[in-house]
């Protein structure tokens, strides 16, 4: 399988790597983060590639490698870059080629150029990570508002947490996206726990890719 697969997410820190990386494993896909703001923890890329083991031909360099941990829009102006859209087109890849945002739908990368409409241009389907937390509800409908108010399509939505089942009901049924699954929330979260809670937990039969 080929093409592209997009996972952004209602926030920063809401999954999206580990959910990027439970995908890759299953789908036997490649992974592609464009643009790393923060470089002091563990980058997205070498979380992906520690928590899905994944060789360095699976895992192609970040277009933008910014030292700030902020919105890259930020960071780029703190260490006088300028983010050029013409640098964000995904590499060429035999597999199935996963690209993780930054944070949410709408985070810029420079004024006024916004992660959605790099996702428009990419013209990809999407996952939806979302925290099954309280709140969730309304970031989750404004974030597939934003994205189909843009025509992006959305392939479904990925909860992270603890079940709230009405929560993720709710946000299916108002948004009218599909559910893919729930990744309880992980003590002790390595590459055993991660894809045998993401078997037990998603149907990538609903992921029409
Ligand atoms: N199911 C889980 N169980 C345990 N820990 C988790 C789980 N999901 C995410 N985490 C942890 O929560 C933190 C944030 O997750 P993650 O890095 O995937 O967020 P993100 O949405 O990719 O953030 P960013 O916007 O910075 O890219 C990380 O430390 C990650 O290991
Ligand atoms: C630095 C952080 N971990 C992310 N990579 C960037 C998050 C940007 C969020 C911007 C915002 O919505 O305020
Ligand atoms: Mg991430």
């Amino acid at each position: 399988m080929s093409g592209h697969l997009i996972v952004t997410g209602t926030d920063t820190g809401v999954g999206k790597t580990v959910i990027s990386a439970a995908l890759v494993h299953a789908l036997g896909a490649a992974y592609w983060k464009p643009v790393q703001a923060g470089l002091d923890e563990e980058t997205d890329r070498e979380a992906v590639t520690r928590l899905a083991r994944l060789r360095d031909d699976r895992v192609f360099p970040e277009a933008y490698r910014l030292k700030t941990p902020a919105s890259p829009h930020f960071a780029a102006a703190e260490e006088g870059v300028l983010i050029d859209p013409d640098r964000l087109t995904p590499p060429q890849s035999d597999r199935l080629l996963v690209i993780e945002g930054a944070g949410g739908v709408l985070v810029p990368l420079a004024e006024p150029l916004l992660y959605a409409d790099m996702f428009a241009q990419w013209r990809a389907p999407v996952v939806l990570v979302a925290r099954t937390s309280l709140g969730t509800i309304n970031h989750s409908l404004l974030s597939i508002e934003a994205l189909r108010s843009r025509n992006i399509p959305i392939a479904g939505i990925a909860f992270v947490g603890d079940a709230v089942p009405d929560s993720e009901r709710t946000i299916c049924a108002i948004g009218q996206v599909r559910r893919l699954g729930r990744l309880p929330h992980l003590s002790a979260l390595d590459y055993e726990t991660l894809h045998m809670a993401f078997a037990e937990g998603f149907d990538l039969e609903a992921l029409d890719l």
